[in-house]
């Protein structure tokens, strides 16, 4: 449930506050959701990314020194905070808070209506439990129609990338890849399969090394028509 909406803040108000306040206010105030794995780009305005940085910065700093890390004298560690800032804000969570790629569409001008697959294509995201490393596998699988918007190829990698780069749980990063695709390619049916490893199980916790995760979305011509279904899984079996 989104929170309430803040009481209205004067320009120069808003202007004092720390850039992520700032940022929250102007997503309540918009009555907009920012789970993990939402994107906020709109919300965030020229500049504003560099102070976030700087604030998530800041609070790393704090969190090393909570956990009695001599941040001072240990050369390992001196730079931790400023590091675990950029590699949050900048990469590994970039998906949050930039816009999506740029994708050029193409007409399907000559009425393509077979069959495709992409894949297998890296996946590198994070589970927001406990902000541990999925490393996965994607394969997406499209039946267009003669209206559909045929996309570029290195595209599906760039708004799956985009999409995974939030702290995730599996099964809502293939439903919320399904939309995006859905949107832009309109296809008559799509398909999504994701396996990954989940380093909250490998690395900590139960420390079960091999097991993975596997699920899939599938949507129109794949729910309804068994063959296709068919065909597309066992294409993906011999991968
Ligand atoms: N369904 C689903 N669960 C996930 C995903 N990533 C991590 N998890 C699970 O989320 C759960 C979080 O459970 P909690 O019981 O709150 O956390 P915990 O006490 O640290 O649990 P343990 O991992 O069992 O030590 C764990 O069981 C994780 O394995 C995901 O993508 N999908």
């Amino acid at each position: 449930m989104p929170a309430k909406n803040p009481p209205q803040l004067a320009a120069a108000e808003l202007a004092a506050l720390p850039a992520s306040e700032r940022i929250r206010y102007r997503l309540i105030s918009a009555n907009c959701r920012h789970h993990a794995n939402d994107n906020i780009a709109a919300f965030i305005e020229a500049g504003e990314l560099d102070e976030l940085q700087a604030e998530v910065q800041a609070k790393l700093q704090e969190v090393l020194r909570a956990m009695v890390i001599d941040t001072d004298s240990d050369h390992n560690t001196q730079e931790t905070a400023k590091r675990v800032a950029k590699m949050f804000v900048r990469e590994i969570y970039k998906g949050r808070y930039v816009e999506a790629p740029p994708v050029t569409e193409f007409p399907n001008v000559t009425r393509l209506n077979e069959l495709m697959i992409v894949g297998p294509i890296k996946v590198r995201s994070a589970c927001s439990h406990h902000l541990c490393p999925i490393m996965g596998r994607v394969w997406i699988g499209l039946l267009p129609n003669e209206h559909s918007n045929l996309i570029g190829l290195s595209k599906y990698a760039r708004l799956t990338d985009w999409i995974m780069s939030r702290p995730q749980i599996q099964e809502e990063a293939v439903t919320m890849l399904a939309n995006e695709l859905q949107e832009r390619v309109q296809p008559d049916g799509l398909a999504i399969v994701m396996e990954a490893d989940h380093f909250c199980m490998h690395w900590r916790g139960v420390k079960d090394s091999e097991s993975m995760m596997t699920n899939s979305v599938m949507r129109g011509a794949f729910l309804k028509d068994p063959n296709l279904r068919r065909e597309f899984l066992s294409l993906l079996s011999k991968k």
